[in-house]
């Protein structure tokens, strides 16, 4: 992908970054961005440093980024946050001038940075952001909202939705373990409708729509899927019913779904989702990059434009 008519340097290094730093992320995970910045400004690169202040700002201060004056926008902070920082620079990279994606992985699970083979020590995240090598993705949108990894309907996005913030800064990853306990329990047995390109609709009782192979940590739903490809590959899960969930979360996680005779995963262009209408107040939720992006009905395909990431 070309950079366009900006004053970036000739030979791509990456000299300029601003980055935006959810600090609430991960339980504050402040001191490894700090041992970050100091080996970028070591290495002689100008950072500057915006903290966030709530949800969204991530979005804006990516958005407002002006490419010509910046090499690099850096996301510290969890999956949520770097979905955010990704959804700002759609437009810049609708128009092929998309300051390159940097990460600073500060979350819970980090599925983009394990997804990008990213380490997680100080030096070593440096050196992937100031050596300027560039993968280019392929994100996907799911009712206008970009998601770069996976989107899902059904009992993910019904976790996701759930989750306690405050649960997830105090036990991590054991947040979503225990959440997905409550919600097998307690949450109703809806049916959803996908529809595949110009396919028949079929039903099922959850659906992902996968753009990486690595899902919620580095569990496996859709073994070949991989962000550079321009192609959406869609799991899906047909059995309703509390024992056919628990049957699909055991083989989420002991790796045994590629052993479900009834668990498929098929690519596609275009994926329509369809649902019951939720409690009645809300339909039900979709989760993209773990936050929920949008409620159904969603239709989600590919963005059409490739994001450059410094992957190291
Ligand atoms: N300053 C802020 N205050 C409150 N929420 C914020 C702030 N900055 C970003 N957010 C939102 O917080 C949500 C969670 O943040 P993020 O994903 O970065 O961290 P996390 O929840 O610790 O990690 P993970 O997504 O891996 O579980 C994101 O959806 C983001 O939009």
């Amino acid at each position: 992908m070309t950079d366009g008519p900006t004053a970036r340097p000739a030979d791509g290094a990456v000299r300029r970054l601003l980055v935006i730093h959810n600090p609430t992320a991960g339980g504050r995970r402040a001191r490894r961005l700090r041992a970050v910045v100091g080996r970028l400004e070591a290495r002689g690169l100008t950072v500057d440093v915006k903290p966030t202040g709530r949800r969204g700002d991530a979005e804006e201060f990516a958005r407002a980024v002006d490419p010509g004056s910046v090499d690099a926008v850096v996301a510290a902070g969890g999956d949520g946050t770097i979905n955010e920082v990704i959804n700002g620079l759609a437009s810049h990279a609708a128009s092929g001038r998309a300051p390159a994606l940097g990460i600073v992985p500060m979350g819970t699970a980090n599925v983009l940075a394990a997804e990008l083979g990213l380490p997680l020590d100080a030096e070593r995240i440096a050196a992937a952001i100031a050596g300027g090598r560039r993968t280019a993705i392929w994100p996907a949108l799911a009712n206008g909202r970009v998601f770069s990894m996976m989107a899902g309907v059904g009992l993910d996005a019904r976790v996701v939705e759930r989750v306690d913030p405050r649960v997830k800064r105090l036990i991590g990853k054991g947040a979503y373990v225990a959440e997905t306990l409550v919600q097998l329990a307690i949450r109703p047995d809806h049916r959803y409708r996908v529809t595949l390109d110009d396919g028949e609709p079929q039903e099922v009782a959850s659906v992902i729509v996968a753009k990486g192979h690595f899902y919620g940590g580095r569990f496996i739903c859709a073994p070949d899927a991989r962000l550079t490809a321009p192609e959406l590959h869609v799991c899906l899960f047909p059995r309703g019913g509390r024992l056919n969930a628990l049957r699909y979360v055991w083989g989420v996680t002991a790796g045994r779904l590629a052993h479900f005779p009834d668990y498929r995963v098929v690519t596609a262009r275009r994926v329509r989702i369809e649902g019951p209408a939720g409690d009645g107040v809300f339909a039900d939720a979709v989760q993209g990059d773990g936050d929920v992006l949008a409620r159904l009905p969603v239709e989600i395909a590919l963005a059409g434009w490739t994001l450059p990431v410094l992957a190291g």
